[in-house]
């Protein structure tokens, strides 16, 4: 068995592994990334890109249909099997080449294969592709870390409990965004980010599709955004079920048979709820759980399968609040649950990135709250999108969450709320704009503390010339660059 040692393990390269790796090296430290499948994870392969993908043609379409003028130059309809073909590119059709190169470039080592932590600061990684006839299993390297090990392992989808589901071969997120062909008519459970970006991903391309939704959507988020997109789908043709929930599943020859009823949290409603789904696929998409089953948390006493709870310098942290005695394990990302989305996670990378570097090489950590070596953005200010039609963007608590708040702490809060239709920026944008945006205000500080935008575009990020121009080789947000 070959063993190394390094300052700093990664495990998982996904983008948040990466960002740890790109600061840790910058600090002046060895990296190795231990991946056991695509350099560039979920997200550049199964989430965010696939998925956006998926969804900016229909988006295109639509901005050009609302401006007189330009309408009439859109004389065809989508085109499914070239949004496929494009989306297809924008994963490299799952070649992760070129995350191979930038690593090389950046001079993080890569080993492939499925890591394992097996005691403090050692993580054993089996290759199982191995061709050695001596161990079918596959190689084992041991990786062993001066300074840190850092999981980046990201999550997995979550299959409920409902009778019959897990053997009809549900979809994930993962099918839905790789699918190869659009299925005539697609179930997907679940009213969250995933369920209400894939409803209308497959409606634009053709899709019967049915939303079985346990509360409103988009929960979480002001709840007059997740009515805005409810409203839209229905509008666009998709069957949408609030306050249900499959009870049972079960695939036959003629597709899949969902028998859905009130959600069981609801049950007075259970009569008149019930109904009967027919599809030929259904998208499962109710939330995430930690990669960390197979991870060898056993071996240093925390719990296989659990998320990993950090500080704010992203060290796990054990019995209340303090580090993993040795302080040698930190956890960024997806995996320590405190916000799962790829801007944020690399947000928090940066931090450990660089804290790893300043504590091996005995400089000031600056942990205070908004140091650069913590995250403390990701309590109060996470800023997300939905990139459905129409879009939502928001930062910050809802009107209820700070409500909830003040009444703790004592402080008063204000609401606006201001039509977007109203703005004439938004009037030229779009002919017949609607939207809507609610500001939060703490009254004391006179501080904006939270933000909801609902209406068309109101994610699209404007790029300078210049920016475009100083993009670097390389597909969308797997470039190089990106990755910092
Ligand atoms: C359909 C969908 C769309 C999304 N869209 C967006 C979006 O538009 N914007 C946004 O901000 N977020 C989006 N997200 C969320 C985003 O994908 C995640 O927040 C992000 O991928 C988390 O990054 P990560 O590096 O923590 O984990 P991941 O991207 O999951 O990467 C983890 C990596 O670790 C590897 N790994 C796991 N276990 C091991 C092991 N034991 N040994 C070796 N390697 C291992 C995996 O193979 C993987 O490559 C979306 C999610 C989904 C499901
Ligand atoms: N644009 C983006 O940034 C983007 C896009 C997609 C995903 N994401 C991230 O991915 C994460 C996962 O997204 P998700 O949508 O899978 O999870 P989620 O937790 O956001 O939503 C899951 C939904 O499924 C519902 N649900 C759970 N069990 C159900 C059942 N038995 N029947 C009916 N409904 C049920 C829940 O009530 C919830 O509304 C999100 O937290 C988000 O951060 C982000």
């Amino acid at each position: 068995m070959t063993q190394r040692d390094y300052d700093v393990i990664v495990i998982g390269a996904g983008p948040v592994g990466e960002n740890v790796a790109d600061r840790a090296t910058a600090g002046g430290l060895s990296v190795v990334i231990v991946e056991a499948e695509l350099v560039g994870g979920e997200c550049s392969f199964w989430a965010c890109v696939p998925s956006k993908a998926l969804l900016r043609p229909a988006a295109a379409l639509s901005a050009a249909l609302a401006v007189h003028g330009a309408a009439a130059a859109v004389t065809g309809t989508l085109d499914a099997a070239a949004v496929l073909r494009r989306r297809d590119e924008f994963v490299g059709d799952w070649d992760d080449s070129s995350g191979e190169d930038w690593l090389r470039q950046t001079e993080i080592d890569l080993v492939r294969g499925h890591g394992r932590i097996s005691g403090e600061r050692t993580v054993v990684v089996s290759q199982a592709s191995s061709a050695d006839a001596e161990s079918p299993d596959g190689a084992s390297i041991t990786l062993r870390a001066r300074h840190a090990v850092v999981v980046c392992t990201g999550t997995d989808p979550v299959i409920p409990d409902i009778p019959g589901l897990a053997e009809a071969a549900p979809w994930t997120s993962r099918e839905a965004t790789s699918a190869g062909e659009v299925p005539r008519r697609l179930a997907v459970i679940g009213g969250g980010t995933v369920g209400c970006e894939m409803a209308t991903a497959f409606r634009s391309l053709g899709a019967e599709v049915t939303l079985i939704a346990r509360g409103g959507l988009l929960g979480g988020m002001e709840p007059f955004a997740g009515d805005a997109v409810r409203e839209a789908l229905v509008a666009s043709g998709v069957t949408v079920m609030n306050g249900t929930s499959p009870t049972a599943v079960r695939r036959g020859a003629g597709g899949v048979r969902i028998d859905v009823g009130a959600d069981a949290r609801d049950g007075q409603e259970a009569a008149r709820q019930r109904a009967v789904v027919e599809a030929d696929e259904v998208l499962v998409a109710t939330g995430r759980k930690p990669r960390t089953g197979d991870l060898g948390l056993d071996s240093i006493g925390l719990e296989p399968g659990s998320w990993l709870a950090v500080d704010d310098t992203m060290r796990v942290v054990v019995d209340g609040n303090s580090a993993l005695a040795g302080g040698w394990l930190y956890a960024v990302g997806d995996v320590n649950h405190r916000a799962l989305l790829t801007h944020q996670g690399k947000y928090q990378a940066r931090a450990a990135g660089d804290v790893i570097a300043a504590r091996a090489n005995g400089t000031r950590v600056d942990d205070g709250p908004w140091g650069a070596h913590v995250a403390t953005a990701d309590h109060a200010a996470v800023p997300l999108v939905a990139f459905t039609d129409p879009e939502v963007a928001a930062v910050g608590p809802t009107a209820a969450m700070a409500a909830k708040e003040a009444e703790t702490v004592g402080r008063g809060i204000r609401v606006i709320d201001y039509g977007l239709g109203g703005v004439s920026g938004a009037t030229l944008h779009r002919d017949g704009y609607t939207g809507r945006v609610r500001a939060v205000i703490d009254v004391e500080r006179e501080v904006l503390i939270g933000m909801t935008l609902v209406g068309p575009d109101v994610c699209t990020r404007r790029r300078s010339p210049w920016s475009a121009r100083c993009r670097s080789p390389g597909s969308g947000t797997r470039s190089p660059r990106s990755r910092r």
